[in-house]
């Protein structure tokens, strides 16, 4: 496991057009390189800002839109139409503005989905869908996803995985249900660690004052359990993409300025 690499910009709104811009720049690269790309969307103001942000972004359509693949890293278990749903404010903040190919774009199901109002079957079927995608070359049963965004919560929680909860815990599925979330509403479904820890990079986005405490715990040696964002690393990168109030408890040591 690497060690977590940092970048701090001066404010919310600059993290989120430098995110939006590496974010372009990722896609575009692995296109190139592979024929396709696949991201991990996250839900939270954080996420839905850098997805706003790609919206308006010049470069936007550097990307093949056709040959990108889309999931998310969590969903709040409501009807699929809820405004609350992260789909939802995705498809509004960026998804419904763009080419993609609605087959590959991988929502989790909703609580009147195929599955009905039962969280664990919900959670099943998305990991078979995952394992559906997943290739000879991928690692276990999620394809290798190029990057898989997660919002910091203020408890540290990453994706539906909140400190203590059994979701944490989990070592072996890679999609469960999450009941009893601190962070309303209460059911949902989420990765699990051994899903986020398949991708070649995991980028944690953290803006806000709100957000240094966790920042802090989470970056300073902290266990999983009691701080999932310490658990949440990719395979070839770690990259936690700050604003400087959310850097701002952090050791002056641990990054380099922020951007002017
Ligand atoms: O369903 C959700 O709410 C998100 O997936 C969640 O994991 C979010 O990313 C964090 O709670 C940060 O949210 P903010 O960026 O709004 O603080």
């Amino acid at each position: 496991m690497s060690a977590p690499q940092l970048v701090v910009h001066r404010d919310k709104e600059l993290m989120a057009q430098a995110a939006a811009a590496r974010l372009i720049t990722k896609i575009v690269d692995s296109q190139a390189a592979r024929g396709s790309a696949s991201v991990v969307l996250t839900g939270g103001r954080n996420g839905n800002g850098l997805l706003a942000a790609l919206a308006a972004a010049p470069a936007r359509d550097a990307i093949d839109w056709s040959r990108l693949d889309v999931w998310w890293g969590d969903e709040r278990f409501l009807p699929e139409d809820d405004p609350e749903r992260n789909v939802t404010q995705a498809r509004a903040a960026l998804l419904d503005s763009v080419p993609l190919d609605p087959s590959r774009v991988h929502a989790m199901p909703g609580s009147d989905g195929p599955n009905g109002n039962d969280a664990e079957a919900a959670a099943a079927a998305y990991a078979a869908e995952l394992a559906a995608a997943a290739g000879p070359e991928d690692h276990g049963d999620v394809p290798t996803f190029d990057v898989l965004m997660l919002g910091v919560g203020p408890d540290t929680h990453v994706a539906s995985l909140f400190p203590e909860l059994p979701g944490v815990r989990e070592t072996e599925r890679t999609v469960v249900g999450v009941h009893g979330a601190p962070k309303p509403p209460p059911t949902r479904i989420s990765l699990t660690l051994p899903a986020i820890r398949a991708a070649r990079e995991v980028w944690l986005l953290a803006a806000g004052e709100d957000k240094a405490n966790a920042a802090a715990i989470a970056l300073s040696g902290a266990g999983e359990i009691q701080a999932p964002a310490a658990g949440a690393y990719g395979r070839s990168r770690t990259l936690w993409l700050l604003d400087a109030a959310a850097a701002s408890q952090l050791p002056r040591s641990l990054y380099p300025p922020a951007s002017p």
